[in-house]
């Protein structure tokens, strides 16, 4: 049952409902979910519960409880008030969408009793240390930073369930039995928040990357393979000899990164990869390519899952990483017309020039050792489609 904390989430999407506002729950939080989507907030305000399926090995069913809604494109007077009184903020709205919320929790923190114990701001995002992003778009907005900074202890995190587009509506979602949350303990300076099922981390790094460069590299390049050879469902994907053999040499790749770069053995990152194999293969998760190959143009982007690891492993002369530039090139070939950056990247392969799509997309300068391999990729494309 909710308990006297507070947390204020914003994006009551498949994340925050499944992942973050079921262990803030448990953890014993009242949550306020933030979002813009007027249907979502009706839907949190008019029920006293949602339920969080969990299937695959082990499945069972929570009830979540003691939440409201507001409406932050509406009503975003009362976010600020709620962020104010909270003890926790967290986000899962996407790691393009940090800077639109920024303002509103530094308003919630310039309305904060100065006396009160800091705010915990957490961003629950796929991305390298969302959280510093966050703050960076707070400091930036914001001539009283320092004050605000004193209000409040900003923490990176790494967050690991794969929640799947819900293909109903409501509040219910069906969630992967697996998760994790790693949260860097540094900066609470030994006063944690109660979070039973976080685990608090000297060093977030190894963490975030592993996470991201392999679950979220191996699932990405699953969605773009198996886009490529027409398979709509992720669990289907791994069926196809091809999609498969390519996944796991996109894997190997990135296993010779994460080995080289921090203390995991060979041993251990590939018992890693075999249990994140089975997971992409639960039968049970309503999952698509389309969800997780979403937001091409973000996933091609310099320090993603797909540039990032290849560009460090050419920069390590582990060169060229073959099954890495196989996965960006079926990027390229994802064509998914509900997608905006989906179509924004199909009329970009026609109207410019691989230099300019590699340099605007990837992010890569001609002196470095990945450009001439990714610019032959985009050129291959581009001569495709033209
Ligand atoms: N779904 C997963 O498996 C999963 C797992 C780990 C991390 N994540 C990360 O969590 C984040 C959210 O992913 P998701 O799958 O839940 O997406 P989602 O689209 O289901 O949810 C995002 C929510 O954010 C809301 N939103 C958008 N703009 C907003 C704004 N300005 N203010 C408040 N709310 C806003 C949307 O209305 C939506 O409800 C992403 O960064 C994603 O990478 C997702
Ligand atoms: O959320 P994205 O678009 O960054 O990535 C899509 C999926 O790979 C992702 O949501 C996973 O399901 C999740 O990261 C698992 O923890």
């Amino acid at each position: 049952m909710a308990g006297d904390k507070v947390a204020v989430h914003f994006g009551g999407g498949n994340i925050g409902r499944g992942f973050v506002g079921l262990i803030l729950h448990r953890a014993g939080y009242r949550l306020v979910f933030a979002d813009v989507a007027d249907v979502l907030i009706d839907a949190l305000n008019a029920a006293d519960s949602y339920q969080v399926r969990e299937v695959g090995q082990d499945s069972r069913t929570e009830t979540v409880d003691g939440f409201t809604g507001i409406n932050s494109r509406t009503d975003e007077a009362a976010v600020i008030e709620a962020i104010a009184g909270a003890d926790v903020v967290t986000t899962a709205v996407g790691p393009t969408v940090l800077k639109f919320v920024a303002p509103v929790i530094a308003a919630g923190l310039r309305k904060r009793d100065p006396a009160a114990a800091p705010l915990v701001v957490m961003a629950c995002e796929n991305a390298i240390n969302a959280t510093d992003v966050l703050k960076n778009h707070i400091r930036d907005g914001a001539d009283d930073f320092d004050v605000l900074n004193g209000r409040a202890v900003f923490a990176n995190t790494a967050v690991d369930r794969i929640v799947p587009g819900q293909p109903h509506d409501g509040l219910d979602v069906t969630v992967e039995t697996y998760f994790e949350w790693a949260i860097e303990r540094g900066p609470f300076n030994g006063d944690e928040p109660q979070i039973p099922d976080a685990t608090f981390v000297d060093d977030l790094a190894p963490y975030i990357e592993r996470k991201l460069f392999t679950v979220n590299t191996g699932h990405a390049a699953t969605a773009y393979f198996g886009f490529v050879r027409g398979i709509t469902k992720l669990s289907d994907a791994l069926d196809d000899p091809e999609v498969r053999t390519n996944v796991q040499g996109v894997l190997a790749e990135t296993k010779a990164l994460l080995v080289a770069k921090h203390e995991f053995t060979a041993q251990a990152q590939q018992a890693y990869i075999d249990k994140i194999i089975t997971r992409f293969e639960n039968p049970y998760l309503p999952d698509t390519v389309d969800r997780v190959g979403r937001q091409p143009l973000r996933k091609l982007s310099r320090h993603e899952r797909l540039i990032g690891p290849a560009a460090e492993l050419a920069e390590r002369g582990i060169h060229p990483p073959e099954f890495l530039l196989r996965a960006v090139e079926a990027a390229l070939r994802f064509d998914v017309p509900a997608d905006p950056e989906s179509v924004q990247l199909q009329k970009a392969l026609r109207t410019r020039t691989p230099d300019e799509l590699v340099r605007e997309i990837t992010g890569l300068q001609p002196d470095h050792p990945l450009y001439d391999d990714v610019l032959s990729v985009f050129g291959r494309r581009v001569a495709a489609v033209s």
